[in-house]
This record gives structure tokens, sequence and C-alpha cells, in this order.
């Protein structure tokens, strides 16, 4: 198939979570969508998720139905739940990115809602790029062990969302957090750590352009592991720093990997997530890549 897409005549299906991001206080991006498959005649119609995981069911559906491209309406969560189910499959994902962080957005230069996102849709190409898979589970931007495993989980059972939420979060449950040795192996070196953070990210980014893994690509066949060793009230603000300007390289407490494949050991058993979404697992965690195995409609000029 080329890789210009006519959404005009593909059959299409919009997943809308009226609990990501600012869709719980302000679900106008619904009302948005409607009109917006009025407006263009598209073959299109909306359905909302009631549960989380009920995105993959409905990509399911939608794929048995004969869509050709599934929208997700939501954050990093939502796109996680909706890819899940188009792996390896001809259907195409779209995002209109609405959620907390957007890590996969950002990095794939689709805009907000407000911004041209509906406009991608119009006139984006095609673009496949990898999936990374940890212990069983996808991921498309990054999944993560340690604190930030630690951050998802509260943050799942938070009432309110965004940025500000995220902070008063991390703060609470930094106070106490003790971090755990981890074995990483990716083929080619070995390394023993105590971390505080091991991430493993497909994208460039968590989200929010916090650049936890500067210079990632999303179809090299890679996956990129970060290792933050030790988060301390003397080294925060220059780590932070370090991490929303995309410097985290030369940083002390940062240590780098690529491969395709990694294998952790810890010695206790805890949560993961994979793009924030929270699996208790055991104390092996592994990860490899599967190259190029989502289509993903992404701006034109990207
Ligand atoms: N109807 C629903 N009620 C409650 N939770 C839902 C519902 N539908 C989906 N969810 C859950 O909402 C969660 C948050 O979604 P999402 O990640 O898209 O938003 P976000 O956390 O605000 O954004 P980001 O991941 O970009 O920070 C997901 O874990 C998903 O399983």
């Amino acid at each position: 198939m080329s890789s210009r897409y006519d959404i005009r005549s593909a059959r299409t299906c919009f997943i809308f979570n009226p609990h990501s991001g600012h869709n719980r206080r302000d679900p106008y991006l619904l009302d948005r969508t409607r009109a917006f498959i009025t407006e263009h005649k598209l073959p299109a119609e909306v359905r909302l998720t009631e549960r989380p995981r009920h995105a993959t069911d409905l990509a399911r559906a939608a794929i048995a139905e004969g869509c050709e491209l599934v929208v997700a309406i939501g954050g990093d969560g939502t796109l996680n739940e909706v890819a899940a189910a188009l792996v390896d499959s001809p259907a195409a994902l779209g995002l209109i990115p609405c959620g907390s962080g957007n890590g996969l957005g950002r990095h794939l230069g689709i805009p907000d809602p407000g911004r041209g996102a509906y406009r991608t849709l119009l006139d984006g190409r095609i673009r496949a790029i990898d999936t990374g898979v940890a212990n069983g589970h996808p991921f498309f931007n990054a999944m993560g062990i340690g604190f930030d495993a630690e951050i998802s989980s509260r943050f799942n059972h938070l009432t309110r969302r965004g940025l500000s939420a995220y902070v008063r979060t991390g703060l609470s449950a930094w106070f106490g957090y003790q971090p755990q040795t981890y074995a990483i192996a990716n083929g080619t070196s070995e390394l023993e750590t105590r971390a505080f953070i091991v991430a493993v990210a497909n994208s460039d980014q968590y989200g929010n352009d916090c650049f936890i893994a500067p210079g990632a690509s999303v179809d090299d066949g890679q996956l990129n592991l970060t290792v933050l060793k030790h988060v301390s009230v003397l080294n925060a603000a220059p780590l932070a720093w370090r991490l929303f300007r995309g410097r985290l390289d030369g940083s002390p407490q940062a240590v780098r990997l690529t491969g395709a494949h990694f294998t952790l050991q810890r010695a206790h058993a805890g949560p993961i997530h994979t793009d924030g979404e929270v699996h208790e697992t055991g104390t092996t965690i592994d990860i490899a890549v599967k190259p190029r195995s989502l289509r993903v409609l992404v701006p034109s000029e990207r």
C-alpha cells in the first residue's frame, strides 16, 4: 500500500477515552470528532471506552469489521491499548493526542487537536514504527522499572490528571523510595547497577518533552535503555534540566545502552509500566523489539 493515505475512502473507527487528560473535564473532542466525520463525509464512526483495556477490544472488533484506520483519541495509555490490537495487522493507527504526556504523539510530530491533529488525518502519510514487548506487554513509547513504575502505579489511581498531578505524585512517591540493584544484558554487554529508574524507550521522550532517550528513533529496529542511577535533593534540579533540554548524555547519573533485546534481573518482584500501564512482574524482565510492526498515520512532512 502507498505511504499516502486517503481517510475519505478508508473505513475508520475513532476510539475516544473519556478518562484521558482533559477529556475528563471537557469532552469537547467527542463533538469535534463527530463534526469532523460529518464535514468530510467520512465512512467512520466513534466508539467510547467504558473501562481500562476496553480500547483493545474495540480496536480488535473494528479490524474484524474491516476498518483500515483506527484513531485513538487519548494519551499514551489509550494509544497503547488501541495499537496493541493493530500490531502486525494491515490496519493503521491514527492519533488525536489529548492525554497528559503524549510522548509518542510529540515524538512523531502529531500536533495537538487544536493545532492540526485532525488535518494530519486528512493529509498525513503512513510510517511503520517499531514495537517493544516487555514480558509479553507491548509498548510503543516507553516502558520503565523502578521509580517511574511506582509513579505510574500511583498516577493511575488519581482522580485528577495533568502535569501538576504528575509533579505532586512524583514528589510524594520520591520520599521513601528504595532503589534496587539490576543486572542488565543486551547481548553484547552486561551491567550491574543500583538504579532509581531503568527506562527502555522506543521514542526519545516520556511525554511533556521530557527526553529520557535523546536521539532515539522509532523505526531503527533498536530500543534505548537509560539507567538513572541516583536522584537526590542535590542532583534532582540539574538532572531535570538535562531531561527537559534533551541533554541527558554527559550526566554522571545516566547510563545508556541500545539493543534489540534486553534481559533485566532484579532481587525483588514488583511493578513495571508499559506506556504508563502498570503490570506486576517477577524478578526477570525480558524486553525485545518487533521492527516496523505498527503502521501509524503521521504528518506528511515527517
Ligand atoms: N471509561 C474509562 N474509565 C476509566 N478509565 C479508563 C476508561 N477508558 C480508558 N481508561 C483508562 O484511562 C487511562 C488513562 O488514559 P491515557 O493514558 O490515554 O491518558 P493520560 O494518562 O491522561 O495520558 P498520558 O498517558 O499521555 O499521560 C488508561 O489507563 C485507560 O486504561
